[in-house]
């Protein structure tokens, strides 16, 4: 997550005490919406984009991503891109050509903001600023991440549940509850898939009432190959603060809590969700894939500072569990300023150095074991990839947008670099420490590449990502060797438009949507996927209170009673 929003001129939105109501058709004169954060709003399809080289033919299979982008002009106008509504693009690649789709995702949230057309939900996480139409309504904006699951695409975003939607169509299909089996409030954005087994391991934070209460609850799932439960345990968080990826080897889920803390008085008070904490430490959590008991949970500590996203994560011959992801020595997210601010003053952007860190923890160590890194790598850089084959496993090549300060930067043609200055894609080895990179030239930058399998090594494939062109405020995908970045792009698909800055996609093989389409035909398979049916548990529980005479909103969900 590092540098976001790195060299944005104005910082001083969205912090504690700013509430200033937006009109509700005017989107506000802030960063967040302007230049190339300017709300796209756009659903469609375009047959042929235009391709510059050759799309590498044996690539037959769809690259979904997804963006936060704001269906109205926010309720408070100090509002953030996070708070967006998740849209959903697809490109289809096949035959050398390539197809565009974009569609919004459904959400509660956007079917209740359609229906009055406007804003009804207001901060980020924070049901406090909401309108009294949506009291119980479902927040989640579902804008961070799309994941394929048993013939179905899975919009999520780990405020919520997962919202479900059809691969092919991208039209919702609705609130996805695994058939009733998960009833937690939040989920998160980072499942993970195990290739050998084909399980889903995934987990809930801040899930012991309505998602947005401050719990120290965690739930941690696993859904085997056929959609059946097999796993769940609930564990207590130190303190709720944010979990916003994972990893898995094969025995066990690691868990990075970040130092942003949530307190129920400061959202009461129609404050931030998120507070830094700069006098925390960083925290991770260990548990079990199976069998796991709610005491089994181990934490171990390191210095505070700020987790990015995991690259891979497995367990050595000896049993220790080595953990990649990249680390920020500040807080990223300088929207969340620490409590207790002097007023007046304006959250400070830290100047971040963002490395990509390995951790080797013995999972026989006694919790509270302080760690520190065992590699690092000297660079700067965010959304790590790897090839997805060997998740659980020893690995070897990731890559990450990378921030080269040190490249030519065309400040006069692109203002400040919206989202941070990821000028480069980057290709690393751990095994030989080396480094293989393509800039992208003084006025372009990169959004999240996603690994597309070719050949059967590790590696061998290619690596597709979103390039922002900043100064005339479009969008290429770029597809490149991904042996090979330095040697530039194979194919560049250019876009007759901007889309927005999205967060994470992923690519999926045709033949794998096929086999699901055949397998869930109505005859002879195992049917449509199926929207949830019940309310989830804090729903049912404040309906209960309201009718009871108490209207409190956070009534526990009666999940975490132990
Ligand atoms: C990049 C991290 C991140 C963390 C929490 C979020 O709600 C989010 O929304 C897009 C993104
Ligand atoms: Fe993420």
């Amino acid at each position: 997550m590092a540098h976001i929003h790195d060299l944005a001129p104005r910082i001083n939105h969205y912090h504690a005490g700013v509430l200033k109501p937006n009109s509700p058709l005017k989107f506000p004169n802030i960063d967040v919406f302007s230049g190339f954060n300017a709300p796209s709003r756009l659903e469609g399809e375009i047959t042929d984009l235009e391709v510059d080289g050759t799309i590498p033919p044996e690539i037959d299979g769809t690259f979904y991503r997804i963006q936060p982008d704001h269906r109205y002009p926010p309720k408070f106008e100090d509002d953030l891109q996070f708070n967006g509504d998740g849209a959903v693009t697809a490109i289809r690649i096949q035959r050398g050509h390539a197809d565009f789709k974009q569609r919004y995702v459904r959400t509660e949230r956007y079917e209740a903001e359609t229906a009055e057309r406007r804003a009804l939900f207001g901060r980020y996480r924070n049901l406090y600023t909401d309108d009294e139409l949506v009291k119980g309504v479902i927040r989640t904006a579902s804008n961070t991440n799309v994941v394929f699951w048993r013939g179905m695409l899975l919009a999520m975003k780990e405020d919520g549940p997962p919202f479900a939607l059809d691969p092919v169509t991208l039209e919702t299909v609705g609130r996805y509850d695994f058939e009733g089996q998960v009833q937690s409030p939040t989920f998160t954005a980072h499942p993970k898939f195990d290739p050998v087994t084909g399980e889903m391991v995934c987990f809930g934070y801040e899930a012991g009432g309505n998602g947005n209460d401050a719990s120290n609850d965690i739930v941690v799932y696993t859904i085997n190959a056929d959609g059946v439960k097999t796993e769940e345990c609930w564990y207590k968080s130190p303190f709720c603060g944010m979990i916003h990826d994972c990893g898995i080897s094969e025995n066990y889920l690691v868990m990075p809590l970040t130092p942003l803390k949530c307190s129920l008085d400061r959202l009461k008070r129609g404050g931030n969700h998120w507070a830094w904490d700069p006098n925390e430490d960083q925290w991770y959590g260990v548990v079990p894939r199976r069998g796991g008991k709610p005491d089994d949970i181990k934490w171990f500590r390191s210095a505070n500072a700020f987790h990015g996203h995991t690259a891979g994560c497995y367990e050595t011959a000896e049993g220790s569990i080595v953990y990649d992801l990249t680390v920020a020595d500040g807080n990223v997210f300088f929207f969340f300023p620490p409590d207790n601010m002097p007023p007046g003053s304006v959250p400070q952007r830290n100047k971040l150095k963002s490395e990509t860190c390995r951790w080797v923890l013995d999972p026989n160590a006694p919790t509270g074991t302080y760690v520190t890194p065992e590699r690092s790598w000297n660079t700067s850089g965010e959304f790590s990839r790897i090839d997805d084959r060997l998740v659980t496993k020893r690995y070897d090549h990731f890559w990450q947008c990378k921030i080269d300060p040190g490249r030519e930067y065309d400040f006069a043609s692109c203002g400040p670099p919206a989202g941070g200055l990821f000028n480069c894609l980057g290709h690393y080895k751990w095994s030989d420490q080396t480094e293989d990179v393509y800039w992208a030239g003084p006025r372009a930058t990169f959004q999240e590449p996603t690994f597309i399998p070719g050949g059967k090594g590790e590696g061998e494939g290619w690596l597709i990502a979103l390039v922002n062109q900043l100064d005339v405020l479009r969008n290429e995908i770029m597809i490149f060797d991904a042996l090979k970045l330095s040697a530039g792009p194979v194919a560049t698909i250019r876009l007759p438009f901007k889309l927005k800055l999205g967060l994470h996609g992923n690519f999926v093989d045709h033949a794998d949507i096929a086999e699901w389409q055949a397998r869930r035909r109505r005859a002879g398979g195992i049917g449509p996927v199926k929207a949830a049916e019940r309310p989830l548990p804090w729903q049912l529980a404040m309906k209960a209170e309201s009718s009871n005479g108490h209207a409190e909103q956070n009534g526990g969900n009666g999940l975490s009673s132990h």
